[in-house]
């Protein structure tokens, strides 16, 4: 399994003051940056974009971006993404017409590749891109909002993807993301996840270093047993 990282989501950040969220979010002990791209479409929510990410990179973040396409049609704007200093891109499966021409597509920009999977997804496209990506991303949630419960069926889901993973024998990371908390995220770890992304947890917590270090902690505690 790969080393523990917490991908704090951008979207339930302070957007008036991005910049300083993140610079505080990654001084606190966050490891990446997630940032999801919702376009009023694919999900019913609207966010931010490629100048967003470059602007983010101009303000001096040199933490890995882990972008989150919740767009339809992905390619066009992959590019634009990777110009803009992502370090991942991770979409949708049932948004991309050639799902394996997406991932060489990522890739052939300098970015890692990922796909998501919805809750309601099954696990099955993975049978013939595992050996192609970097990341696979369960949604513990529908995507579109921030601060939804996690959906308890994604447990289920994690065990089964990381033996997935584990068989392939490659280094492929297991992220998680929604619904994800200091309370939750130990028992998200024993089912195989590997990479947290958490928005409101984070964002909302008085104490960004004082969730993080908990979080970090209770993973610790869950890949010791
Ligand atoms: O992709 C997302 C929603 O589509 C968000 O990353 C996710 O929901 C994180 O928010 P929270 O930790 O508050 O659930």
């Amino acid at each position: 399994m790969q080393p523990t990282v917490i991908a704090p989501s951008i979207l339930s950040a302070n957007f008036a003051k991005l910049g300083e969220e993140v610079d505080n979010v990654l001084k606190a002990g966050a490891d990446w940056v997630h940032f999801d791209v919702m376009d009023n479409h694919y999900v019913p929510n609207l966010t931010i974009g490629p100048l967003v990410c470059e602007a983010l990179r101009k303000h001096g973040v040199t933490a890995p971006i882990d972008v989150h396409l919740m767009v339809e049609p992905v390619d066009r704007i992959v590019p634009d993404f990777a110009k803009a200093g992502a370090s991942m891109i991770t979409f949708h499966p049932e948004a991309s017409r050639h799902v394996h021409r997406t991932v060489q597509l990522i890739k052939s920009h300098g970015c890692q590749a990922g796909i998501v999977l919805n809750p309601a997804t099954p696990v099955d496209v993975l049978d013939y891109v595992l050996g192609d990506i970097d990341m696979v991303l369960l949604m513990s949630v529908n995507p579109g909002f921030g601060g939804q419960a996690f959906i308890p069926s994604a447990l289920d889901k994690l065990r089964r993807v990381r033996s997935m993973i584990d068989a392939s024998g490659r280094e492929v990371r297991l992220e998680i993301d929604g619904g994800v908390k200091a309370e939750n995220i130990g028992e998200i770890a024993a089912a195989g996840a590997d990479t947290f992304v958490a928005g409101s947890a984070i964002f909302n917590a008085p104490d960004y270093a004082d969730v993080i270090a908990r979080m970090k902690a209770a993973v610790d505690d869950a890949r010791r047993r």
